[in-house]
């Protein structure tokens, strides 16, 4: 594929016959219209998107980026850079949380250095990069406009290998901090103030956030973003982080290959954002899995008309929070299938 691609390969429509037979089927089932919330629109669009009457989700895999990000050497996490490529190792020996949460759920999980700081093999992650880490972008762009749209394909490789013909797939990332590059990228997409954006991240307190929101701030300032003249792609490139560039690669190639995202937190959104931005008809393939903790993510949320199905104050990130509603997504798809109409099991309808 092109590089233009990212634009110009539309994904695929929702099939509204689908949409109208599931809903049939919804509303013919043995409780109130309704009962089940936002779940039932959730079965509806699984099924317009696997054109079937009765979704499934069943094959779920997880593909997690990793990268490093130069803006840590200016005090914006609580962590230090080196954890990223220690985490690598985490996930790589089975310890890390998304690690257990996969095993459990039976979903496999690959990992991807689109960008870490680490110089040799890991065995068990998958080395797809240019750069060690992005730039300081307190001084100058994160990457150049080659490198995010390399690690962009780096995203696309991962789905081609790890997720074509899947049910769903579940996106993480792994990067010390990528809360601010995010919320860099988010203010900009979204012409709002960082401080309305930047959260604590892995554990900032208020001085913390606040330094946080200056660095972004300027940040915003040097590279001429918040207006309308940057594009989406510029932007990533200016202040975002390789692998928020890799998810939205991700994203956008398993839209176009049919296949549905269940994003996770505060950056996966963010990804989706510049996603949908970047390729509209994107936006129909993503569900979104939880509200995150993180301060910024209700209005990433909002503009992305996201209906998230948990809300369980998670601030952690690898794809976590999307693994842990996997089970209420399958469970909507068996409930879809399985439950018996007022006809079949004789149940009087309303009066
Ligand atoms: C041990 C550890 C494991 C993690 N797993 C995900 N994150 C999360 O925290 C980081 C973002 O927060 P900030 O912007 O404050 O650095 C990302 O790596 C994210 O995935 C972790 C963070 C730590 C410390
Ligand atoms: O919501 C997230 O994705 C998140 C929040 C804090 C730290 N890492 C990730």
């Amino acid at each position: 594929m092109k590089s233009d691609d990212w634009t110009t390969l539309s994904c695929p429509l929702p099939s509204q016959e689908h949409a109208a037979a599931a809903e049939n089927r919804q509303n013919s089932l043995t409780k109130p219209p309704g009962s089940l919330g936002i779940l039932e629109r959730l079965a509806v669009r699984l099924a317009a998107l696997q054109e079937t009457e009765r979704p499934k989700v069943d094959d779920a895999r997880i593909i997690l980026f990793a990268g490093d990000h130069g803006i840590t050497l200016h005090g914006v996490s609580a962590y230090p850079s080196a954890v990223t490529v220690q985490m690598l190792h985490n996930f790589a020996t089975g310890g890390a949380a998304i690690s257990v949460l996969a095993r459990e759920l039976r979903a496999p999980l690959e990992v991807v250095d689109v960008g870490t700081l680490a110089t040799t093999e890991i065995p068990g992650v998958v080395r797809d990069k240019q750069c060690a880490g992005t730039r300081d972008f307190s001084t100058e762009p994160a990457m150049t406009i080659e490198e995010a749209q390399f690690a962009m394909a780096a995203g696309r490789r991962a789905v081609q290998r790890a997720a074509v013909g899947a049910d769903l797939l579940i996106l993480g990332e792994m990067g010390i901090g990528n809360t601010t590059s995010a919320a860099a990228v988010a203010s900009a997409l979204l012409s709002k103030s960082p401080d309305d954006l930047v959260g604590r991240g892995t554990g900032l307190d208020n001085k913390g956030v606040e330094h946080k929101a200056r660095m972004i701030n300027a940040a915003l300032k040097l590279h001429g973003l918040g207006g309308t003249e940057k594009s989406p792609l510029e932007t990533l490139a200016c202040v975002g982080g390789l692998e928020i560039a890799a998810l939205t690669g991700a994203i956008i190639s398993s839209a176009q290959s049919r296949v549905p995202v269940l994003i996770d937190g505060f950056i996966v959104s963010v990804a989706a954002l510049l996603a949908v931005r970047i390729n509209p008809s994107c936006k129909e393939w993503l569900v979104y899995s939880h509200r995150s903790y993180e301060q910024g993510h209700q209005q990433v949320l909002e503009a992305l008309d996201a209906e998230p199905l948990l809300d369980l104050k998670l601030r952690l990130g690898e794809g976590s929070g999307a693994a842990l509603a996997l089970p209420i997504v399958k469970l909507v798809c068996a409930l879809h299938a399985g439950m018996a109409t007022f006809d079949e099991a004789n149940v009087s309808g309303r009066g």
